[in-house]
């Protein structure tokens, strides 16, 4: 197969070939119906501490553009659902080629033009790999926020303005250590839906613990044109880089809101 990406020939549909796992039971990402959805008062509040990376990338990887811290730097995530202390990854993106697709969440059916994924890893595995690897769904978690058209985004700027120079996959480039990711984050993590899933792209490891945020952010269409703006390994727009829902099957879908 050639290697996997968001075409006709090479899209969601054909992963099943190297990743049977996408066939599971508890894969992502998924449709946030919030008729079926059941809050959880023991839900504790989520605390993101982000510091600043001396030297991290920001880079094209043929299937989304990611910010990538070259090792760990305390940067971490906990509470929540969380009963440990997970280390931050990376984050990437996924968005559409026009404003009415691009998430791959999905609420009631509804998709918003872009999503954004914070990778983070258990802390008490050795590295990430072995927390993709470790089994179940404790091994990673992941922070999805909805992008929506509005107001420029004062926090991802620094991080879109560079997206000019990552156009082509492959390339990348090093961030100003003055960027300031805590600033993404909104001040108080609450509102979140939060249940067992994967990972939404090769190799599907069903072993994340989703926390997608209601309350979309806000990037300015400049912005959202900046991502419409960076190409694939094929050459092509990597707009529509995003998977469609999965089933739930028996899973549960717990909310930190009424
Ligand atoms: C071992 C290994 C590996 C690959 O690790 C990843 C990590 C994150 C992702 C992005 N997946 S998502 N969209 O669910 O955050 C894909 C592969
Ligand atoms: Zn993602």
């Amino acid at each position: 197969m050639a290697p996997w990406g968001y075409e006709k020939d090479n899209g969601p549909a054909h992963w099943h070939k190297d990743c049977p796992i996408a066939n599971g039971k508890n894969q992502s990402p998924i449709d946030l119906i919030n008729g079926e959805v059941k809050y959880d008062s023991g839900l504790k509040p989520l605390t993101a501490k982000y510091v600043p990376f001396s030297d991290a990338k920001f880079l094209n990887n043929g299937h989304s553009v990611q910010f990538q811290p070259s090792a760990g730097n305390g940067s971490e995530l906990t509470g929540g659902p969380l009963a440990v202390k997970y280390n931050f990854e990376q984050f990437h993106f996924h968005w559409g080629n026009n404003d009415t697709e691009g998430s791959e969440h999905r609420v009631d059916g509804k998709m918003y033009p872009a999503e954004l994924h914070f990778v983070h890893w258990n802390s008490t595995n050795p590295s990430f790999k072995d927390a993709v690897g470790s089994g179940g769904p404790n091994g990673l978690a992941v922070l999805g926020f909805f992008l929506k058209v509005g107001a420029e985004n004062a926090a991802l700027k620094p991080i879109t303005d560079l997206i000019p120079k990552v156009k082509d996959a492959g390339t990348s480039v090093t961030v100003p250590s003055n960027f300031d990711m805590q600033a993404i984050l909104p001040a108080t993590l609450t509102d979140y839906y939060t249940y067992d899933g994967s990972l939404t792209t090769p190799p599907l490891a069903e072993c994340v613990k989703w926390i997608v945020f209601k309350q979309p952010l806000e990037v300015s269409a400049a912005q959202m044109e900046a991502f419409r703006s960076v190409i694939n390994r094929d050459g092509k727009p990597m707009g529509g880089n995003y998977r469609p829902p999965c089933p739930l099957h028996d899973r549960a879908v717990k909310t930190s809101f009424k």
